[in-house]
This record gives structure tokens, C-alpha cells and sequence, in this order.
């Protein structure tokens, strides 16, 4: 928390290289420049392909998006771009003393923020007079909705430990790597500097990041010597002008170029089925939780069928869980050796554990603490080593240790969800009126977050509700 505050000040002045302060939901957030030049003339003089229905269009809730101006066929071709428009970290006419001096700032991103990479290679095209780039750069916004851009009242009203978790931790990065540019850059030679002679503060390097991150794509990149083909982010002009959708109608696939000469990847973006005037044209992103898709991207999809949330394994909180349930004396602090032997497997006991389950998102209970609550409820030790792992981490395998232990388990986790949402100082009734009154863009989307958190607790409660309901009336036929 407190580094956030601490970026938020090195925001609100203008530098050539810095991010203004977040319009957050801001409908048509303001480009790099006033009059950006036309990307789609851009792309195609550049010897890429742009049909002749797909234009770029204004959407009220996610700024700038493609939309057909007539009707498209499935299949079709919407944009092929040939292999030197994407911007890449590695390019092919890359070379000097001031690339290697960001390749070894990049080795000092830790790989879970790749995007900062990519993002040093942005600032770098950002900051060069005449860069190839730039008229797909000029049309870059020029703030982000983003958490990192919070205030700190904001980064507060999010109000779920796990995304405060990583906030910190991405504002804490970009201040400490903020202080290691400047060192790398001080008493560089002209030739040397990779920004142009400009410095680059924390606001810049969230920009930078904060672009790559809700704009880039992971695609392959060059044939290795084996054959095989890396992961490589990469941004690409005007297919990253696409909204995202969980039900998308058009898709990005690689081809190899026919010219036999030198075969490069050309990368498209095709119709994945018919597309009538006027529909946007949409990409999925990805699966992606309501974290990643405000961390990464500076939105939050209502009813996200992908979202969840994240509590910790903990034999003391199962306990406490269970006894609220109802269940009588619970020893998840004490479990028997046998049901250890479970624990350890499951990876919730022992040196290489890993305590974090998730509750919500497709699977509705994390297959390991479904089966870690049966097989700790149960009395039955031949029973649980008798049965399959896979079964007792599986929702859809009815009640593997028989329906009282599978109605306690349920129990339990319902009981948890309790607990879970106790710890959020709102209610929903509360967040709504809040929404209601009116407030600023990022309050609002911290509050739509929370709201989104709070809705997948109630949702799973609901749906094992139903299920302990099921289970009691077929006990009851059976006693
Ligand atoms: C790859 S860009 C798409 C083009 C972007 N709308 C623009 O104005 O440049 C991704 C950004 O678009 C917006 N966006 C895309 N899909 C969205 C959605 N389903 N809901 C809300 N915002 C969306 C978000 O601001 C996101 O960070």
C-alpha cells in the first residue's frame, strides 16, 4: 500500500516519457498524441492486409475497438501482418551499445513481469526520433485504468488480500527498477543512451508496462535450431485495436509466409464465423480471472464464468469452518496419520506444499481441498485408501466417501465462504448504494471488483446449498 502511494505523486507531472494520472473507465481514453495518424493506412502501406469492412470505431464502455462496416464472411482474412510490423523485444535490425545496456536492464525483470520487457523496448521506439513504430506508438493511449495507478484509497477499496498483494508488489518493483534505470543510464555516451538522452521514472515505466501488459500477445516466435518455437509477447498494430470477448467472432492464427525464399510468419486475425455491419470485432484474451484482467488490463468482467478467489489451506481456519457448519469435534489440526498421507499427496502437508486453493471459476471447488475436507471428515480409513485421488478430488464423483461425510464437507466449504466473505468490510447491498451515488472511474471499477469477488462466494455457496439439499433427501430415502 504505502508504495503505491509513493508512485502516485511522480504521476501528476509531465514529462515527455510519463503516464498521466488514470482516467480509469474513461470511455475514450486520450492517445499519445491529439491526431494520431490512420493505423489502417498505416499497416497497409507498410505491406500488410486490412479488409475492407473492418474500420476503427469508438465503443462507448471500451474506448477505441475494430467494427465490420458491412457483412463479413466466416473465414475471411481481417488483418495479415507480415512479419517486421510487430514490435518485438528482439528485433531484427537491432544492434549497439544502447541495446545492450536494455537488454541488461530486462534481465532485471523477474519473468512474471515479462510485459515490463517488452514494455523497456515500447519506451525505447517511444523515445527515438523517426522510429518505425511511431505511428502505431502516437496512437497508444496515454493512461491506463490500471491498480498500479490507484490512489491508495482506491488500492484499499478493492478490499481482497490477494490483488492488494499484487499491487504492492508491482508498485514496489516499479519504484525499486525505477532507481536501477537510473543508475544504468547515468554517464552514458549520446550513442549509448537507449531513451534518447530522457530520463525514465516509475510513472514511464508503469506506461510502458501497463501498454505491453493490456496489449500484447503471446504468439510464437523464430524456429529454434531443434524446431521448436518459443513463446514470444509481441504488440500488434492494429489487431491489438480488437475488445475482448469470452464468445469472440474472430481469432489470431500464424501462417508461414509462401515466399519459399526467406519463410517469415505472417500473423492474421480471421473471421471465426459470419459477422454482420456494425458488430464489433472481438478476440478473446484469454480464460483469465477477474485479477489478471484489472491487473493486466484495467477491467473487470461482470459474471466471469473464469473468476474465483483464493484462500489459504490452514488446519486451525478448517476447523473453525467445520464447527460452524455444525460438524462435531473436526481434526484437520490433528489429522490422523493416514489422512496426512492424503494431505502430503494433495501438496497441503509437507516441505513442497502449496496452501493455496481456489474456490469459484469452472471448477467451483479446487479438486485438492474437495478431496483434502472428504478425506479429513471421514472416519473411514479403508475406505479413503481404497479410493481413487482423482474421484475424491472430483466435484462430478457423487459423494466417494458416502453422503454424510460428503454433506459435511460441503458444509465446511459453505461455512468457509461465510468466513471469507466476512472478511470483506463491505456488503454488496453497500457497494451498490456507493455506485449509485456516483464516484470517480477507479473508485468504481475497485468497487465493481469486489462486488465481482463477493458475487463467486455467494454463487458457490448457493450452488452446495442445492447440493447438500440433494444429498440430505437421498439420505433421508436411504435411513
Ligand atoms: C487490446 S486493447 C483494445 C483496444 C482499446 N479499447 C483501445 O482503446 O485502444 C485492450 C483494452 O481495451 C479495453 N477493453 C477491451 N475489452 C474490454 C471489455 N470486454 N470490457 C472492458 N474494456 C475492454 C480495456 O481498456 C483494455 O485494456
Amino acid at each position: 500500500m504505502a508504495a503505491s502511494k509513493m508512485l502516485i505523486p511522480s504521476l501528476t507531472h509531465f514529462r515527455p516519457l510519463t503516464c498521466a494520472a488514470s482516467a480509469a473507465a474513461a470511455s475514450y481514453p486520450a492517445r499519445l498524441v491529439p491526431h494520431p495518424p490512420d493505423l489502417v493506412k498505416w499497416v497497409k502501406r507498410e505491406g500488410g492486409f486490412v479488409h475492407d469492412a473492418v474500420k476503427i470505431g469508438h465503443d462507448t464502455t471500451f474506448g477505441l475497438g475494430l467494427v465490420a462496416s458491412g457483412q463479413i464472411p466466416k473465414g475471411s482474412d481481417l488483418i495479415v501482418l507480415p512479419d517486421h510490423i510487430p514490435l518485438k523485444f528482439q528485433s531484427d535490425n537491432q544492434d549497439g551499445a544502447a541495446d545492450s545496456v536494455l537488454l541488461h536492464l530486462s534481465q532485471q525483470v523477474p519473468e512474471e513481469l515479462w510485459a515490463m520487457k517488452l514494455g523497456l523496448r515500447l519506451l525505447q521506439e517511444r523515445a527515438k526520433v523517426g522510429s518505425f513504430w511511431w505511428p502505431y506508438i502516437c496512437n497508444l493511449p496515454e493512461t491506463y485504468s490500471v491498480p498500479i495507478f490507484f490512489a491508495g484509497e482506491d488500492i484499499k477499496n478493492l478490499q481482497y488480500a490477494p490483488l492488494l498483494y499484487q499491487v504492492n508488489k508491482r508498485c514496489r518493483f516499479l519504484l525499486e527498477f525505477d532507481q536501477e534505470v537510473k543508475n544504468a543510464l547515468k554517464n552514458l555516451k549520446p550513442s549509448e543512451h537507449p531513451f534518447g538522452g530522457q530520463d525514465v521514472d516509475a510513472s514511464a515505466l508503469g506506461w510502458a508496462m501497463s501498454a505491453v501488459s493490456s496489449r500484447a500477445f503471446r504468439l510464437y516466435g523464430k524456429k529454434l535450431p531443434d524446431g521448436t518455437r518459443n513463446d514470444i509477447p509481441m504488440m500488434l498494430p492494429l489487431i491489438d485495436m480488437c475488445n475482448h470477448s469470452f464468445n469472440p467472432n474472430a481469432q489470431i492464427v500464424q501462417e508461414q509466409e509462401q515466399d519459399a525464399g526467406n519463410p517469415k510468419m505472417l500473423i492474421k486475425v480471421i473471421a471465426e464465423r459470419e459477422i454482420k455491419q456494425n458488430d464489433p470485432l472481438l478476440l478473446n484474451y484469454g480464460c483469465l480471472s477477474n485479477d489478471f484482467f484489472l491487473l493486466d488490463y484495467g477491467f473487470v468482467i461482470p459474471s466471469n464464468p473464469h473468476d474465483s478467489i483464493e484462500l489459504r489451506y490452514d488446519g486451525a481456519l478448517m476447523d473453525a469452518a467445520s464447527m460452524a457448519a455444525g460438524v462435531s469435534s473436526p481434526n484437520f489440526s490433528s489429522p490422523a496419520p493416514w489422512q496426512q498421507q492424503v494431505l502430503s499427496q494433495l501438496k497441503l502437508d509437507g516441505e513442497a506444499s502449496n496452501l493455496k486453493v481456489i474456490i469459484g471459476g469452472p471448477e467451483l471447488v479446487e479438486g485438492r481441498l474437495l478431496a483434502a475436507l472428504r478425506v479429513l471428515l471421514s472416519t473411514d480409513m479403508e475406505l479413503v485408501q481404497r479410493s481413487d485421488l482423482n474421484d475424491l478430488k472430483s466435484l462430478s464423483a457423487e459423494a466417494p466417501l458416502g453422503i454424510a461425510t460428503e454433506i459435511a464437507a460441503f458444509r465446511t466449504i459453505i461455512a468457509l465462504c461465510v468466513i471469507a466473505l466476512g472478511h470483506f468490510p463491505s456488503k454488496i447491498m453497500d457497494d451498490e448504494s456507493l455506485l449509485k451515488q456516483g464516484v470517480s472511474p477507479s473508485t468504481e471499477l475497485a468497487i465493481q471488483f469486489r462486488i465481482q469477488k463477493k458475487s463467486v462466494i455467494i454463487d458457490v455457496m448457493r450452488d452446495l446449498t442445492k447440493s447438500v439439499k440433494l444429498l440430505s433427501g437421498k439420505e433421508t430415502a436411504t435411513a
